[in-house]
């Protein structure tokens, strides 16, 4: 089937055109020498890249084959840039990697990684829009090449989901995007892993197609060594070396073998025993260098001699000279573009506007937004999360803290009642029932158990039955009555009596003080109006203390008001580090990352297109949380709504960016869930959100104003309780260090994700 659709290429090796290719092309598309590369530092670093050369002639299909592991994939980051090398020289169509002159990353190269590396959540025609418009092509481009490339590759209907394909559609929809934009350079990673021989036949098909006009490179690597029988040049590399680099009939009768497999095996056994060293002529620098003799970095000893080359490469294609530039197979030395001439000052100039006008794209941007809002949208899950989550949080946080606890039960034993089920007392100015009169103003939040015998009610709190065990002793009105009228001539048992016995269960701070509270309360409200009763001044039953209305906040404060600016600001904060902390993870580790990095998207771009469509989504949070915490549930709110949604969009901003910095610090996203999550808990008590942080020791409380949640929460607290304006020093400190940590977070993130390109 796919066979039918593609052109009549030829299916046989292409030794013969490729000799002539490479006559007609002198440049070469990719020229490494001495390239060293690797992996961890220094005691325990894996060498993968040992002292390589390596051409790749314009025009031509090189075969890249090796053994797993042996440092291909290393190889070919370092060409797209993905990598740079520790030492040795790399130059690709024409200038080193990520200069201007080479252009790679970005358009003249078409990457296909390992991965499969693309959106699942896209349609084919998704992902050839995200790509396309990264590589600057119009829409219509882009709708022209896609209906080719599906007719093509025999894709089927471009509004499929790539999660819905098959492994080998996947494959080559893959392949897809590195044709999409007709790159100079297409550079393919194992294409042909796990895809059925007919496909792997008409991707190699299509390469030599795309090569016969001598104006298209493909460098390919590949497991399945004798399909590479169809590239112009074959590099064999092992152990992070080449070990010959000859086209295939070069390389089969230079060894007299009849299939490249064999002629692998032997070069590798003759890397592997050294006593070749007296069966070989050493002419040939790669044979020289990939037989492990000599320093790994010095230059190859230039040889011109006659006569055989290397091991046996009787061709004299594979004769790489050296003229003390860079070596080239078989072509003209290669020389690196010369140094400009001009003066340092107009090179200046030009330099900072070719950065400026790199910084981006409209194309590439609008790829990545539109990228980002179309994931999001396709995980309904996700969009729940986003906007349900924090309605749900702000609810039950007002619904949960700190509203007075009600029906705590109260073991109460009045010996002035006859019985324990009626407690009578009259109205006005009355000295009868006392008792009974006090425990009439006791019915705000507590449920009266009566108890015949005061050892009978503590049992009650000690089993856990009530909160608190009240005695009023059986004289109480007479004793209450006579300390009234004695005054200070009361004897000692008179105010003994008088007094109402308490033992509360103070197990639990809140509820132990707020019946502490409560009981008092009772007394004076008692007091107070039996004195009015009685024609005196109420006041005489307060205690001789003021209190005029606060000056900030209300007479009866709820903690509510108190915790309610650090929730709004957890909330919005830590929502966005729930939302960016594995954004970048979950790119990096599908290989997505890689791909729009080779097609030339930065790192800046990419947190640039993150920050734009998580504060897009951040705006509405933010928006239901104020709605539901000000106007549902009634948050006071003294100050400017302005400050108050400016504080808390910021705030979210930073969280934001402290995602960025977790999701561009963990390789893993379990480890990223486990540094947001480990974070919450320190931030959230060390930041006066539920406690002041005046309550904590000195150091601690200056750890605290170290934290990003600190001054923001009580600069909101400010706003909101107190109508503070911007001007004063508690408010504009938070908005400062909000500001602070954003910048902060950005220039962590940024440093991370650079240094990983090394
Ligand atoms: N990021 C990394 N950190 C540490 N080691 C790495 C890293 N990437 C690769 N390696 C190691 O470098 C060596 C070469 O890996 P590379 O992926 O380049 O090999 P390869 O030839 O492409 O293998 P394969 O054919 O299996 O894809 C391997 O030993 C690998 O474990």
């Amino acid at each position: 089937m796919l066979l039918t659709t593609l052109p009549d290429f030829p299916m046989t090796t292409n030794n013969d055109s490729g000799t002539q290719q490479w006559e007609r092309h002198s440049q070469p598309a990719v020229s490494m020498r001495h390239a060293h590369k690797s992996y961890g530092k220094k005691k325990k670093a894996i060498h993968v890249l040992n002292n390589l050369d390596m051409t790749v002639a314009k025009g031509t299909i090189y075969g890249l084959l090796g053994a797993s592991g042996c440092g291909k994939t290393t190889l070919l980051s370092c060409i797209v840039g993905r990598r740079r090398l520790e030492a040795g020289e790399i130059f690709v169509l024409g200038g080193k990697p990520g200069s201007r002159q080479s252009g790679v990353p970005g358009k003249r190269v078409g990457y296909m990684p390992q991965e499969i590396a693309l959106y699942e959540e896209f349609t084919i025609r998704e992902t050839m829009l995200y790509f396309g418009w990264i590589f600057a092509m119009s829409t219509r481009e882009i709708e022209e090449r896609l209906q080719f490339l599906l007719n093509f590759l025999d894709l089927p209907s471009s509004k499929r989901l790539v999660k819905n394909l098959s492994g080998g559609q996947q494959r080559r929809v893959s392949f897809a995007v590195a044709l999409l934009h007709d790159p100079e350079l297409l550079i393919l990673d194992e294409p042909t892993v796990g895809v059925d021989p007919l496909l792997r036949q008409s991707i190699w098909n299509h390469l030599v197609h795309i090569t016969k006009s001598g104006q298209k490179t493909v460098i390919i690597t590949t497991h399945y060594i004798e399909e590479a029988r169809q590239a112009h040049t074959i590099g064999l590399m092992r152990s992070g070396r080449l070990l010959a680099e000859d086209s295939p009939s070069a390389l089969l009768s230079a060894y007299k073998c009849n299939s490249l497999e064999e002629v692998f095996l032997k070069l590798s056994r003759l890397q592997s025993n050294k006593i070749i060293m007296a069966q070989v002529q050493f002419n040939n620098n790669i044979s020289f260098h990939a037989l492990g003799f000599g320093s790994k970095i010095d230059t190859p000893s230039s040889s011109r001699e006659e006569g055989v080359v290397g091991l046996n490469f009787q061709s004299k294609e594979n004769l790489i000279e050296s003229t003390g530039s860079v070596f080239t197979l078989m072509q003209e030395p290669y020389d690196p573009p010369p140094p400009s001439k001009r003066p340092k000052e107009e090179r200046n100039v030009e330099e900072w506007y070719q950065r400026v006008s790199k910084l981006t794209s409209s194309g590439k941007i609008r790829a990545l937004i539109t990228k980002n809002l179309l994931r999001m949208w396709r995980n309904v899950g996700v969009i729940l999360f986003i906007f349900v989550l924090p309605v749900i949080q702000v609810i039950l946080f007002c619904l949960a803290i700190g509203r007075d606890p009600t029906n705590l039960n109260l073991a109460i034993v009045n010996g002035e009642m006859n019985d324990t089920e009626t407690c009578q007392w009259n109205d006005g100015c009355h000295f009868t029932n006392l008792g009974c009169r006090y425990l009439s103003h006791l019915n705000k939040t507590v449920i009266k158990n009566f108890y015949a015998d005061v050892e009978e009610a503590k049992d009650a709190v000690r089993k856990g039955n009530a909160w608190g065990a009240i005695y009023i002793t059986d004289n109480f009105t007479d004793a209450f009555t006579a300390r009234a009228a004695l005054g200070r001539d009361a004897d000692e048992e008179t105010i003994d009596q008088s007094e109402i016995k308490v033992w509360l269960d103070m197990s639990n701070q809140q509820v132990g003080v707020m019946l502490n509270r409560d009981i008092q309360f009772a007394f004076r409200d008692f007091a107070m109006i039996l004195l009015e009763q009685c024609g005196n001044n109420p006041k005489l039953g307060d205690l001789p203390i003021q209190f005029k209305e606060p000056i900030y906040g209300t007479m009866e404060p709820r903690f509510t008001d108190f915790v309610a600016p650090g929730v709004i600001i957890t909330i919005v904060f830590f929502l966005a580090v729930a939302l960016t902390s594995s954004a970048l993870i979950i790119e990096r580790t599908e290989g997505l990352f890689d791909r729009s990095w080779v097609a030339g998207v930065t790192p800046g771009e990419i947190l640039f297109s993150h920050i734009v469509t998580q504060f897009i989504v951040m705006c509405g949070q933010t928006a239901l949380v104020l709605i539901f915490m000000l106007c549902v549930f009634g948050v006071e709110n003294k100050g400017n709504l302005a400050w108050v949604i400016l504080l808390t969009l910021l705030q979210g901003l930073c969280g934001m960016c402290f995602g960025f910095f977790i999701s561009s610090v963990c390789d893993l996203e379990r480890t990223a869930i486990q540094l947001a999550l480990g974070s919450f808990y320190p931030t959230l008590l060390l930041s006066g959100v539920i406690w002041p942080i005046e309550g904590m020791p000195l150091v601690l409380r200056y750890i605290s104003y170290c934290l990003p949640l600190t001054l923001a929460t009580s600069s909101l607290r400010s706003i909101l309780t107190r109508g503070w304006g911007v001007m004063a020093t508690q408010v504009y400190m938070g908005f400062l260090s909000t500001l602070a940590w954003i910048l902060g977070f950005l220039i962590m993130t940024l440093v991370a994700m650079r240094s990983r390109q090394g």
